[in-house]
């Protein structure tokens, strides 16, 4: 039988609207004595949205390195939900616990359908044909069902993936890492290359999806994040520099005074 679920010794606590899911606490990572993060702090809750931006070099690679963990910071805390210790774990299972990234390239399986590549997602290990011969179980084929919906692919469910447009790969690759089941995702500029009509698509399926994760969306794109109007963080040489609506970012004098050299 096929396992949905992963279960783990890791207990994230409960998970609520509202309640903080990632606390990044005085971190600091250094490359040859340069500070890519420094003493970087910030909270994201469940149900949230968050726009994380800044110009290039400012740290924010490196934060999602650091979450996922990739890269190892000489100091800090790093804890999901309740009291899981992020830093304490490697990639697979920080994974596994429940935090999924979205690079900016799509990786579809390019001959396979939208459906097969979100059963394809679902499993741990990806050998085609243990996977496509073996028969699914009505609770999985519901959840394909509900992504497919989600991400807006119902209709192309039979599509094979590499004739489907760069918007709709992104949303596709966007489901994959929903058949993980995380609770955080991690998004990297979604809509870099989109079409108008995709980039909206793409505001409402990330606005959707926060509902019930909590999402975290790295993007230069301001226009994009002025639309799905959520909290944005602003990252400056490693720390926060400000942080609260696009508006409120927008009129706070230390951004303009490093962006705008006013
Ligand atoms: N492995 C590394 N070795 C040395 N320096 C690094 C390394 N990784 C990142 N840096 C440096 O750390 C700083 C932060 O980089 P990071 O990629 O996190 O910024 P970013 O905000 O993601 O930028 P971009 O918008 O260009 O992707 C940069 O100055 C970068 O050159």
């Amino acid at each position: 039988m096929l396992v949905l679920d992963h279960e783990n010794s890791h207990n994230i606590g409960e998970l609520k609207k509202g309640k903080r899911i990632l606390l990044v606490d005085g971190v600091t990572v250094s490359f040859d004595g340069f500070k890519a993060l420094n003493n970087l702090s910030f909270s994201i809750n469940y149900g949230e949205l968050r726009c994380i931006i800044g110009a290039n070099g400012a740290g924010k690679s490196t934060m999602m390195d650091v979450v996922t963990g990739k890269t190892r910071p000489d100091e800090g805390t790093v804890t999901f939900g309740d009291a899981v210790n992020l830093l304490e774990m490697d990639e697979p299972s920080i994974a596994e616990v429940g935090i999924g990234r979205k690079f900016q390239k799509p990786t579809v399986f390019q001959n396979n359908t939208v459906f097969e590549n979100l059963e394809l997602a679902m499993q741990d290990d990806k050998r085609f044909f243990k996977t496509l011969f073996s028969k699914i179980s009505g609770e999985q084929k519901d959840k394909i069902e509900e992504t497919m919906q989600l991400i807006g692919l119902k209709e192309l469910y039979n599509q094979e993936a590499g004739i489907l447009s760069h918007g709709q790969k992104q949303w596709l690759e966007i489901g994959m890492l929903i058949m993980q089941n995380p609770k955080l995702l991690l998004v990297d500029e979604p809509v870099a290359g989109m079409t108008p009509q995709e980039v909206d698509k793409t505001g409402q399926i990330l606005t959707d999806l926060a509902k019930e994760h909590a999402v975290v969306v790295v993007e230069h794109d301001m226009e994009f994040i002025r639309s799905i109007a959520s909290k944005v963080t602003v990252l400056h040489e490693g720390s926060v520099l400000a942080e609260g609506s696009m508006e409120s970012i927008q009129n706070n004098e230390k951004v303009r005074k490093v962006y705008l050299g006013e």
